[in-house]
């Protein structure tokens, strides 16, 4: 029997398993996204009594995924229940990536958004900024995997599942893409939708994607380049800080939702 813990950051949900426990990752993780009706399978391996982990997400369809912002944040409050770390580092397929644990809210260092082609990556030499794109002005950045940001007046007067596809599987994004829509709200900050790759629907929230929001903005000069912002996924609200060194950073709510084992048959 392997266990395993369900973690949700703002609605994106994971399953959590000891990676050294882990009898195989594909199939294993897959089965499980399919049968606890989450958004990924995380393995972690604890190093250096919690100071440090490995993370691997297994999605839906079977793909990994260099980075993910929430799964982040599930996985630093995992590592931190067992080991009783404030303050460790997530290595990721994107690089290391600090983390904050303070009671239930989890901050991670993102790293630098990049919107370079070949980050993104894009399959032409000029970056793409707000360039039309089967009917929306798309942004394509680059915050641990690929990401394209559409602003919109109202997010929740789109279906999601039609228009994000073609975009997701267009030819400039030769790894596909996340998409984004977002729309400044009255009061400031902005609210999310998005369609993830990998799970191949829309999810409850995405942090990569908020990140990638938040950068999209101020490159397009909508928001200050330096400072917070609030962005609203349909689970529950994200803070994105906007660095004066470029990086960037992510801060919201994690919780556990249960516990349990499976057969490894
Ligand atoms: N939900 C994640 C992003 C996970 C990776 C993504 N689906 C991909 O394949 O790029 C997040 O919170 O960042």
């Amino acid at each position: 029997m392997t266990s395993y813990d369900v973690y949700h950051g703002t609605g994106n949900a994971f399953a959590i398993v000891d990676a050294d426990e882990a009898p195989e990752k594909t199939a294993f993780g897959t089965d499980l996204c399919r049968s606890l009706d989450v958004d990924g399978t995380l393995f972690l391996g604890i190093e250096d009594g919690g100071a440090r982990a490995t993370m691997t997400l297994v999605q839906p369809d079977g793909s990994r995924a260099a980075m993910c912002g929430n799964g982040a944040r599930c996985a630093a409050k995992w590592v931190s229940e067992r080991t009783g770390r404030d303050v460790l580092t997530l290595e990721t397929g994107a690089g290391p990536r600090r983390c904050t644990v303070e009671g239930d809210v989890v901050t991670v260092e993102m790293g630098t958004p990049s919107f370079a082609p070949a980050d993104v990556p894009l399959a032409r030499e000029a970056a793409l900024v707000d360039e039309e794109l089967d009917g929306y002005d798309v942004t394509a950045v680059n915050t641990g995997v690929p990401h394209a940001v559409a602003f919109v007046d109202d997010v929740r007067s789109v279906e999601l599942a039609e228009v994000a596809p073609p975009i997701r599987h267009h030819e400039v994004f030769p790894e596909g893409a996340n998409v984004n829509l977002a729309a400044a709200r009255a009061g400031g900050g902005f609210d999310q939708r998005t369609y993830e790759r990998g799970v191949e629907s829309e999810t409850q929230a995405c942090g990569t994607g908020a990140v990638a929001i938040a950068a999209v903005a101020a490159r397009l000069g909508s928001i200050p380049e330096t400072g917070e912002v609030t962005v609203s996924p349909p689970g529950g609200d994200l803070a994105i800080g906007l660095r004066e060194d470029g990086t960037t950073t992510l801060r919201g709510p994690t919780e556990r939702t249960l516990t349990g084992e499976v057969s490894d048959a």
